[in-house]
């Protein structure tokens, strides 16, 4: 066991611990936190964050991670250690941080001092720290700005084990003091004396055990049963007395398995006292013989660790299901969801509305086109029963023939690709005003436009053909120029009016999602009020 090192944190100013608070704010519903949003909850410019979160990383206090959705930066264990313990220091309530005297499963023991130097016990929660990267495997953002679930384990843990060595500490039971809480860590008294799994021979074993039995049978008078009694969560202190440490699964006497967990207590100290100093006695606390006298349970609900604190985490402790929270807030999320509330601050649901309002210009489009290709095609469709065109079209021939005699061998060198090309191209200075005169013609400008427009090409050309090849390429250059200056002008009118509208949407979009993502901002800044 080492000791913690906190010689970085002198060298820290007051911006990093900023950044800090702003990284871990913004853990609450991110697994990663965006750059943006770290600058944005800061206050500080992005290029000033930067270069601190730089430091931060240098430091280990935050990691930077590529995750599928954002690239950003998540707390460390130390990050959050660093936190509990700069805010400790500046309530004068810690001074100085010693070795490490602890390991457990959940938590990191050190032996600290306060700024006088007297002996304090410095207790890191770090519930869940083994699987918060599971968490991220599985879902790279919180939903509705719930917790990064090791922060908010850990957290709950502490407040858990301060409130209730506070409220056993009123009732006289021995426990260390209570100092002070801050986010993860406890602070308490040091006590000095040998965890009893480490105690090989004792004066009075029966006393021993009468003491041991009297704080179960005390703890469930007043409401509670500690559900984790045995000889690692409890210290021999001087004269052979009992000083217990640790009650993370201390649950109420009305909890539906109470008697279950009250002899699980009563049978480890009958079991270890056999197995450790050969003592075995007849009688032992039965259940139903307890009599309530206190309503620790209860005081303890209000004190402010609620029902549901209290859910989350007997989930992690009891099931090892450090998720078991996430899935229920999941839950609940589809049922508001469901209802109709708060879908405002769920982002991934906002992404894809971000994605579905940019993806709308193209389908507006799209079903415009799908309507001009309807138009023209019915358009073709009118014309080809009309008899005008074919009128139009024997006449033009006839013209063509003669055309065809005066004709010089230049204008005979147009082949039917150079037709296609000159009618994709829309040349509006081509439009010649000669055929202005010709209704006939017109129509079939019409017809070549909306055929160009839907990308029908394959009649247009036969007909060309048709033309180029019985009557030569002057009337094909003449009818490809017919385009009028009224026509390009509606139509790049058009173009332009739809170009509009995409950029238009495009904006709103993006406009929208920056709107929601400061509301959501906002939101994280305003709850953190009174969060540490
Ligand atoms: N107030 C204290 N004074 C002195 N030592 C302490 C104190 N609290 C805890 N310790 C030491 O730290 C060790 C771990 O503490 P604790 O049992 O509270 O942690 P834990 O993570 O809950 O452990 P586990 O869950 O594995 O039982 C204890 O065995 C004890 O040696």
């Amino acid at each position: 066991m080492g000791r913690m090192n906190v010689t970085v944190m002198r060298y820290l100013e007051g911006d990093h611990f900023r950044v800090l608070i702003a990284v871990e704010m913004g853990m609450k519903n991110h697994e990663v936190v965006p750059l943006a949003l770290v600058s944005s909850i800061a206050g500080i410019h992005r290029g000033g964050v930067a270069r601190t979160l730089n430091d931060l990383c240098k430091h280990q206090l935050v990691a930077f991670e590529r995750s599928k959705k954002f690239d950003g930066y998540r707390l460390t264990i130390r990050g959050y250690d660093y936190l509990a313990l700069r805010a400790l220091c500046s309530r004068e309530v810690v001074g100085s941080v010693g070795n490490q005297i602890g390991i457990g499963k959940e938590s990191d023991v050190y032996v600290g001092g306060d700024p006088e130097l007297n002996d304090l016990c410095l207790k890191f929660h770090r519930l869940g720290r083994t699987s918060f990267r599971k968490i991220k495997e599985k879902r790279d953002y919180h939903k509705n700005r719930k917790s990064a679930s090791w922060l908010y384990l850990s957290r709950l843990a502490a407040a858990k084990e301060f409130a209730f060595l506070k409220a056993l500490q009123e009732r006289g039971f021995p426990v260390p003091k209570a100092v002070d809480v801050c986010r993860h860590l406890v602070v308490m008294q040091l006590v000095i004396g040998q965890t009893l799994c480490n105690v090989s021979t004792v004066n009075d074993s029966a006393a021993l055990y009468d003491r041991l039995m009297a704080l179960i049978i005390k703890l469930a008078r007043h409401g509670v049963i500690h559900g984790d009694f045995n000889e690692f969560n409890l210290i021999m202190v001087e004269d052979e007395r009992i000083v217990m440490i640790d009650f993370p699964q201390m649950v109420s006497i009305d909890h539906p398995n109470a008697e279950y967990y009250f002899n699980r207590d009563v049978n480890c100290v009958r079991t270890f006292l056999k197995r450790k100093f050969g003592y075995e006695s007849e009688d032992w606390p039965k259940f139903d013989d307890i009599e309530r006298k206190g309503n620790m349970d209860v005081l303890l609900e209000a004190s402010g660790f609620t029902k549901k604190m209290a859910l989350d985490l007997n989930k992690a402790y009891d099931e090892g299901d450090f998720l078991a929270h996430c899935e229920q807030e999941k839950v609940d999320d589809e049922v508001s969801e469901s209802d109709g509330e708060d879908d405002d601050d769920d982002l991934e649901s906002e992404e894809e509305r971000v994605a579905t309002i940019e993806e709308e210009p193209e389908d507006v489009d799209n079903e415009e086109k799908e309507e001009i290709g309807k138009a023209s095609k019915h358009h073709k469709i009118v014309l080809s029963q009309s008899t005008r065109f074919n009128d139009w079209l024997s006449e033009a021939t006839t013209q063509l023939d003669d055309v065809r005699l005066s004709d010089n061998e230049e204008e005979e060198r147009f082949d039917d690709e150079d037709v296609i090309e000159k009618m994709q191209q829309h040349h509006p200075h081509t439009a010649p005003q000669e055929d202005d005169s010709d209704p006939n013609q017109i129509e079939e400008t019409e017809s070549l436009e909306d055929a160009l427009a839907t990308g029908d090409k394959l009649p247009t050309i036969s007909r060309k053909k048709k033309i180029g090849v019985t009557s030569g390429t002057r009337s094909v250059a003449t009818s490809v120029a017919t385009f009028t200056a009224e026509d390009i002008k509606r139509k790049l009118a058009l173009e332009k009016k739809r170009n509009k509208e995409k950029v238009r949407l495009k904006v709103k979009g993006k406009q929208s999602a920056v709107s929601r993502n400061r509301k959501d901002n906002k939101n994280v800044i305003s709850e953190y009020a009174g969060w540490i």
